[in-house]
């Protein structure tokens, strides 16, 4: 298990970003090369990779999905095998996630499979997607799993605990830049610009009553503003300014009613302060919902593991694109205990690595049973 430890050690490195992933790749694809390959095929989309795994007996493929992609955070863990790339971290886990499927790789690659198996390292999570184009490629025509898994670090949960539940588990979520461009000037004549320092702050206080005003209290949403630039130097009126933040929804609808409310409280600014504004929702994300059945009986499973203990969630608005694949693709996500004093996207976040142990004898033991079916 130490190997796999060290693999992760070896990932949280060379953090990288959405769809730049190349190292990452390489270090992915060189680690494949070296297992037995008799049962093995392995084929590269963008900077993703596929492999498959030949069952003895296949009656149904089993798919794993792994993220690739770091965060822009600068890290502060002080880890001795802290990130070589400067400016950016695996802050949300990725790094185990990998680990993790290779250490499911390597087992069945040694110990024979009744199912085949497809695993998906899949780049760009945090932005800006890489399940729904993975999704379109002909190699998952041709190797479409029956059923997929996918799990997700969880800091707020101690080491051997597994947390899931039936249907919705992550939120929708949609991306939100919103540019705003006045007049600028000398700071001494407010009176002769249109400032969008101004219209941003007011901005950012306006989508606060969206959540507060305009969405059922018994529904819930997130509107979050995670960036504001603007304006060039102290003395001159800000002609520009730009906001950068995502929505959360638990429904579809509930989205389009956030983003309808979120359009008039902009078209307000654009009259009230004179400037044109921009909306753009980048990439947006379908809901993480788990297939109930299914569900159900992973977390039976589960329940009867010596050594794990099975919390039954609640949803998180949290946002995964793995949710496109389980809009075609029966399946589930569970949160994987890793307990952490600093949570998912914090640069102090130091998982537990005692977590990988769990994960890959849980999942080998999960994959062998259902085979047996
Ligand atoms: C698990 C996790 O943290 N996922 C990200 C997904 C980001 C989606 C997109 N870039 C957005 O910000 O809307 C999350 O922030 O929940």
């Amino acid at each position: 298990m130490e190997t796999f430890i060290q693999v992760r050690r070896d990932l949280h490195k060379i953090p990288e970003l959405g769809f730049q992933e190349f190292k990452t790749q390489k270090f992915l694809l060189d680690y494949l090369k070296n297992l037995p390959q008799n049962n093995l095929e392995i084929r590269t989309w963008k900077t993703g990779i596929f492999v498959k795994i030949k069952g003895q007996a296949p009656r149904k493929t089993i798919g794993y999905r792994a993220d690739m992609d770091g965060l822009p955070i600068t890290e502060e863990t002080g880890y001795e095998f802290k990130s070589e790339h400067v400016g950016q971290m695996h802050a949300c886990g990725h790094d185990f996630h990998m680990s993790i499927a290779l250490g499911l790789i390597t087992h069945f690659t040694q110990h024979p499979v009744i199912d085949d198996l497809v695993f998906m390292f899949q780049p760009a999570e945090e932005g800006p997607g890489g399940a729904e184009p993975m999704l379109r490629t002909d190699i998952m025509d041709e190797w479409k799993p029956d059923l997929v898994l996918a799990l997700h670090i969880a800091p707020e949960y101690p080491v051997g605990s597994v947390a899931t539940k039936e249907g919705l588990l992550f939120a929708n979520t949609s991306e939100l830049y919103i540019d705003l461009k006045g007049k600028g000037g000398h700071a001494a004549y407010p009176h002769l610009t249109n400032d969008m320092i101004v219209a941003a702050c007011s901005l950012v206080t306006q989508l606060q009553t969206i959540v507060a005003r305009n969405v059922d209290p018994l529904d819930s949403a997130v509107v979050t503003v995670g960036k504001i630039t603007g304006g060039t130097v102290q003395n001159i009126i800000a002609e520009n300014a730009r906001i950068e933040g995502t929505i959360r929804t638990l429904s579809p609808e509930s989205m389009a009613k956030v983003k309808k409310r979120l359009e008039s409280i902009v078209n307000g600014i654009e009259v009230g302060y004179e400037c044109k504004a921009k909306i753009d929702y980048g990439a947006m994300y379908h809901q993480v919902f788990n297939e109930p059945n299914l569900t159900k009986e992973f977390m039976q499973f589960v329940a009867n593991l010596d050594g794990i203990n099975l919390v039954e969630c609640k949803e998180a608005m949290t946002g995964e694109d793995f949710g496109y694949m389980l809009k075609e693709i029966p399946g589930l996500m569970f949160w994987l205990g890793v307990g952490s004093e600093y949570g998912l996207h914090h640069s102090k976040l130091t998982p537990d690595e005692r977590a990988i142990e769990t994960a890959i004898s849980l999942l080998t033991r999960y994959i062998e049973y259902k085979g047996k079916e």
